[in-house]
């Protein structure tokens, strides 16, 4: 990923850990963050954009098309590498992405490195409602399965996503 890139992500990341806890004020309250990043896109249409994407298609009703025809083939692409089939029980979801994770194209291994690194410290930083910590516990054990199938993508990712299992007991 370029410099220019690092940069958005930087920026993007700064404004919605600031705009965290706010919502615009429409009647569905949408999260304050998509109002900035809304701006940004109309003043500028550059940027790395596959990761500002990658829940789309899995999360939202965003079709492989939508994504083509917008941001083109490329892009398109490495989102459906990072989708999980959601029609898929959990656990078979859950074994695809380690069995997958290997065969995936450098941009899609780096995707899923960076979303791997987020959830993981945000564990760190609070417990989903509702989880256990058992469940906080299998969730970096399952990880480190999908990441020992990274490896070798790119180092300064690994080494903290490395840092993060030591403290939990798990071997990379
Ligand atoms: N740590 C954390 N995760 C949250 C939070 N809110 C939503 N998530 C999402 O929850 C997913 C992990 O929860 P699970 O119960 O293991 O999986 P599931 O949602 O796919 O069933 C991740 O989705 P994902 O992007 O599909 O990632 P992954 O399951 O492929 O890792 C993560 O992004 C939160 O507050 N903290």
């Amino acid at each position: 990923m370029n410099s220019g890139a690092v940069l958005l992500l930087e920026t993007v990341h700064f404004s919605a850990e600031k705009h965290r806890n706010q919502r615009r004020k429409d009647a569905e309250q949408t999260p304050y963050i998509n109002h900035p990043v809304g701006v940004a896109r109309i003043l500028s249409h550059e940027g790395g954009r596959a990761a500002l994407l990658h829940d789309t298609m899995e999360d939202t009703d965003t079709s492989p098309a939508e994504l083509e025809a917008k941001f083109g083939p490329i892009v398109a692409r490495i989102v459906w590498e990072v989708t999980d089939d959601k029609s898929l029980p959990k656990q078979e979801r859950k074994r695809q992405q380690v069995e997958h994770a290997p065969h995936c194209s450098h941009q899609a291994k780096l995707v899923k490195l960076a979303d791997k690194l987020y959830n993981l410290r945000d564990l760190n930083r609070c417990t989903p409602v509702g989880w256990s910590a058992e469940r906080v516990q299998d969730y970096f054990v399952w990880a480190c399965e999908v990441v020992k199938g990274l490896r070798g993508t790119n180092a300064a990712l690994e080494e903290k996503l490395e840092g993060l299992f030591r403290q939990r007991g798990v071997q990379l």
